[in-house]
């Protein structure tokens, strides 16, 4: 009821423990407090809060405009109704090391558990579209040694993103992900990867845990998970997957209310009233106020 029980800094060492396993942690990306319930209550291992998902929630494009407090802002209301750990996208960091710093510090006071920063040059871009610039390896590991100096709790997890793929080549990406942790980086979300087998040359290149990234639309091929843990990797997330279906079954219940001008066929679609009502909690408001719950929902 209103929050979760589990504290942040009990959730980032609930991750550390999980992570440390070396198994897969299943992170599919919650679009919004109420979604990451969900996720939790299906059992899975986090949420993912993804920035594309954040500025598309605003109606902007990914390209760096939403600004840290909205990010934070969000991330906090998130991650404060979910047990699970939630791990947040905060871009290139919103600014200069020092930024980072700051950045860091501000998602770890909203509650997560983890965050990545990138190494793209501001505006930046999604990392499944053409024509990202990367910075040079010395302004990327100096966001990195920021972040990492800049956190309170130790098991706040500050993986490094590195977009370098798309604009030089595995190589470089291997090299990249290397100069990162060296760094400091905890986990490297290696962007863009096409293959499993680029999979497997950066789980052969870095010995911290590695995301794969499973957006659609992007330049990745889909992989299930069980493919993804047999080369090694240790989290993965759906980032904007959850948006995608939701929107996707808004357009539709849309069109079905302009032909046919009721939406009873959709009933089986929707999330029941009554299922909600469980999800958010709400007989355990009673406790509170005995007025609060006292009727019933037939289905
Ligand atoms: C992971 C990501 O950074 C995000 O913001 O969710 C995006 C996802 C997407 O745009 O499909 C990215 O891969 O850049
Ligand atoms: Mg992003």
């Amino acid at each position: 009821m209103l929050y979760a029980r589990t504290t942040p800094a009990e959730k980032r060492a609930a991750f550390r423990e999980r992570l440390d396993s070396g198994e897969l942690l299943r992170l599919p990306g919650a679009f919004n407090p109420l979604s990451a319930r969900l996720i939790e209550r299906k059992g899975f291992d986090g949420v993912y809060i993804s920035g594309a998902v954040l500025a598309a929630d605003l109606g902007l494009p990914d390209i760096g405009l939403t600004t840290l407090s909205e990010v934070a802002g969000r991330g906090r209301q998130i991650a404060r109704v979910t047990e699970l750990p939630a791990i947040i996208d905060a871009d290139t960091g919103f600014g200069e090391p020092m930024n980072v710093a700051r950045t860091v510090q501000e998602i770890e006071d909203a509650g997560l558990a983890g965050l990545h920063i990138e190494d793209q040059v501001n505006p930046k871009r999604c990392g499944h579209l053409d024509g990202k610039q990367v910075v040079d390896a010395e302004t990327a590991t100096k966001r990195i040694r920021a972040a990492v100096d800049a956190r309170r709790d130790p098991n706040l997890l500050v993986m490094a993103r590195t977009d370098i793929r798309a604009a030089e080549g595995l190589d470089a990406a291997t090299d990249r992900a290397k100069a990162l942790v060296d760094a400091g980086a905890d986990a490297i979300f290696p962007e863009a990867m096409r293959t499993l087998d680029e999979f497997a040359a950066m789980r052969a290149a870095v010995d911290v845990p590695l995301l794969a990234n499973m957006t659609e639309f992007g330049k990745s091929e889909l992989f299930s998970v069980q493919q993804l843990a047999d080369v090694g990797m240790n989290i993965v997330i759906w980032p904007v997957s959850m948006l995608r279906i939701s929107m996707g079954a808004t357009g539709r219940a849309l069109d079905e209310l302009n032909e046919v001008g009721h939406l009873t066929g959709k009933l089986d679609e929707m999330q029941h009233r009554a299922d909600l009502y469980d999800l958010l909690d709400y007989e355990a408001y009673n406790r509170f106020d005995t007025s609060v719950f006292n009727f019933r929902v037939e289905r």
